[in-house]
């Protein structure tokens, strides 16, 4: 993987009122990677996530975003990235093929919505709305949605609270594909099972300080290094497995 930094945050920093909730925060996101930002509620992951989606005002720093600062070209950033969009976005009386025509046209651009359904496994639910997809479903219509414009980063917010083992790792699979593709992504989440498989590196986030930023491994393997142990001997499944065992593999949600 190339080490082309893609986002450059520096010293970032958020007030509300009085209350700090981003305290000076710098990282890199690398071109072509899964980075994660994990952390307890709280912690300023979505805070900082909005303000470098440009959909949040910063108090003070620095951010370039594919070579484009949001102090100035705010507009230039807005045309590279895909953000998933909050529920109440999807108009109810449209199906999700209008849907995609309709933000299409938002972006000036004209895109065929069997191509994009077809990217998240969703052909068959084209006439569907979104109100009455599963959830696993409606995680994959927003990100589909999130595809629209080519960007050349997504930003996922928790994409995958709420779903069955399945569908969280079909999800995992359709992130990796995007990554695969060439599009940077970042990710919040609060399952640290997940951070471990998907992201290329994680950043911790406490207290509006980030604590930590390296790969999966390196953290894990530093924590080894240190005389950390688990408490009990770990099985080789987890009752996830047995789960995923019992239940079958299979995209069974369409
Ligand atoms: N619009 C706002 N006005 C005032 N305080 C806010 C606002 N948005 C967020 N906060 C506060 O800023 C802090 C950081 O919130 P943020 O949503 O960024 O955390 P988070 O790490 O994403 O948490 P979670 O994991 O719960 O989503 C929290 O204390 C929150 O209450």
């Amino acid at each position: 993987m190339t080490k082309q930094p893609i986002i450059t945050v520096n010293d970032l920093v958020k007030n509300y009122g009085d209350f700090a909730a981003v305290k000076g925060i710098s990282f890199e996101v690398y071109e072509g990677e899964i980075f994660g930002l994990l952390g307890p509620n709280g912690a300023g992951k979505t805070t900082t996530l909005e303000i470098i989606e440009t959909l949040r005002e910063k108090t003070s720093g620095r951010i370039i975003v594919d070579g484009f600062d949001i102090e100035t070209d705010a507009d230039d950033i807005k045309k590279r990235i895909g953000v998933q969009l909050q529920a109440a976005g999807y108009y109810p009386n449209l199906n999700l093929s209008e849907l995609i025509v309709l933000f299409s046209g938002l972006y000036g651009i004209d895109k065929s919505p069997m191509e994009m359904l077809e990217k998240v496994a969703l052909t068959d639910k084209a006439k569907a709305k979104y109100k009455d997809l599963s959830g696993g479903q409606k995680q994959r219509f927003s990100i589909a949605t999130t595809l629209i414009n080519n960007p050349r980063i997504i930003f996922l917010d928790e994409p995958t609270t709420g779903l069955d083992p399945q569908a969280r790792r079909n999800l995992w699979d359709l992130i990796r594909g995007i990554r695969d593709q060439g599009t940077t992504v970042v990710i919040t989440t609060h399952y640290m099972d997940e951070a471990e498989v998907l992201c290329d590196r994680v950043a911790f986030v406490d207290g509006g300080h980030i604590i930590g930023i390296d790969t999966p491994d390196h953290f894990i393997d530093q924590l080894v290094a240190s005389g950390f142990e688990r408490k009990k001997q770990v099985k080789l499944a987890n009752l996830e497995d047995v789960f995923i065992s019992l239940t079958g593999k299979e995209w069974r949600e369409g």
